[in-house]
């Protein structure tokens, strides 16, 4: 009888806040051709002139704010995702990060030794991004072939960003922070660069190309990272029967000088505080689990940010991380599952 599996996949985190581990992170992150898509020479001497001799050393100080006894917020959240959905079903759930532990190539050869041969593929990504869920797919894809599973069956979840018992669940883990609170919203995507999305339009013509494009129906909508971001965002102002003049929707996160999606989140915080907007409350929906993106760069900067420019109240609403709303859509997708 066939034995099924299912496999997480989220991005990873450093082993450590030891600068030398934060390098060996940054740098297998971003010489990933999908995160750092140019020519493979300029990537290799940007890493090392540029981005590897300064980056660890903030990054480090940056993860060190937020890092538990446990370990990466990051890291600490999936695992114990995994352990309630695996609570709650006798498939076994295996979790594979893109970058560091538990690596992907780690959990491919555990789930050989287990002899697993259907296999239902949960990346942890509401929306598409080629440096987000394509990278984690493509490198399980690979580890698969090269560890001698190529053979198995595999079905993949695809982005969810709209899916209605997504954003019900959603909904669920904002709502006691927000409902009745009278605080205007941001919703705080990680950015890209704007390059990326003109790159995964497979047609060439739509993305970018008017300022309505994401609100145009088109094909390729199917992998454009700024069209998923504002459907979440819609979907969600629907759900909650929110107005637009109490929603921003914003990017994060940005890196080097290239123009990335806008408008770019700190931006906003500021002028938000600067057109008397007192109290702010943060979701992040491009995250599933808090991460340092959540718990520096928007609860520590973007508070300060805002406080220092007149706000008054800001609060970082987390990310679906273990809400039971959350676990039960896990648990659904692999009660429905096929092979
Ligand atoms: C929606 C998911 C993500 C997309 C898309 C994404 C794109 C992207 N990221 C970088 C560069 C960095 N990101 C970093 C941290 C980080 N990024 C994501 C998710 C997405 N990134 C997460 C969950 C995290 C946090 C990891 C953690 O351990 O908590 C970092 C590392 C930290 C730092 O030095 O700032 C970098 C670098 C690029 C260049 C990119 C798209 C091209
Ligand atoms: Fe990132
Ligand atoms: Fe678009």
């Amino acid at each position: 009888m066939a034995k099924k599996g299912v496999i997480l996949l989220n991005l990873g985190s450093p082993d450590s806040t030891d600068v030398e581990d934060v390098r060996t992170y940054l740098d297998q992150f971003l010489s990933d051709e999908r995160v750092l898509d140019l020519n493979p020479i300029v990537r290799k001497l940007l890493l090392k002139l540029v981005i590897l001799p300064r980056r660890p050393k903030e990054s480090a100080e940056a993860y060190s704010k937020v890092w538990t006894d446990e370990g990466s917020p990051l890291i600490v959240t999936s695992v114990k995702q995994q352990k309630l959905v695996q609570e709650n079903t006798d498939v076994p759930v295996y979790l594979a990060m893109r970058y560091g532990n538990p690596s992907t190539p780690d959990i491919v050869a555990e789930m050989k030794r287990d002899g697993i041969d259907d296999l239902l593929i949960i990346p942890l990504y509401p929306q598409y991004a080629m440096s987000s869920y394509e990278t984690a797919v493509v490198e399980l894809m690979e580890q698969l072939r090269e560890q001698g599973m190529a053979e198995i069956n595999t079905v993949l979840v695809q982005p969810f960003y709209k899916d209605p018992e997504y954003i019900d669940a959603l909904w669920e883990s904002i709502r006691p922070s927000y409902e009745g609170s009278g605080a205007h919203l941001m919703m705080s995507f990680h950015g890209i660069p704007q390059r990326h999305v003109k790159v995964t339009d497979p047609s060439h013509a739509h993305c970018l190309t008017t300022k309505d494009c994401c609100t145009t129906p088109h094909p390729a909508h199917g992998t454009c990272y700024s069209h998923q971001c504002y459907a979440t965002a819609y979907a969600l102002m629907a759900k909650g029967g929110l107005h637009h003049d109490d929603v921003t929707i914003s990017f994060q996160s940005r890196l080097l000088k290239d123009p990335w999606l806008k408008p770019y989140t700190d931006f906003e915080i500021e002028r938000l505080a600067k057109e008397g907007v007192k109290k702010l409350k943060v979701i992040c929906p491009a995250f599933i689990t808090d991460c340092l993106e959540t718990l520096e760069e928007i609860a520590m900067e973007g508070k300060e940010q805002f406080l220092e420019n007149g706000g008054e109240d800001f609060e970082l609403i987390p990310c679906l991380n273990t809400h039971p709303a959350w676990i039960n859509w896990l648990n659904n997708k692999i009660e429905r599952w096929e092979p």
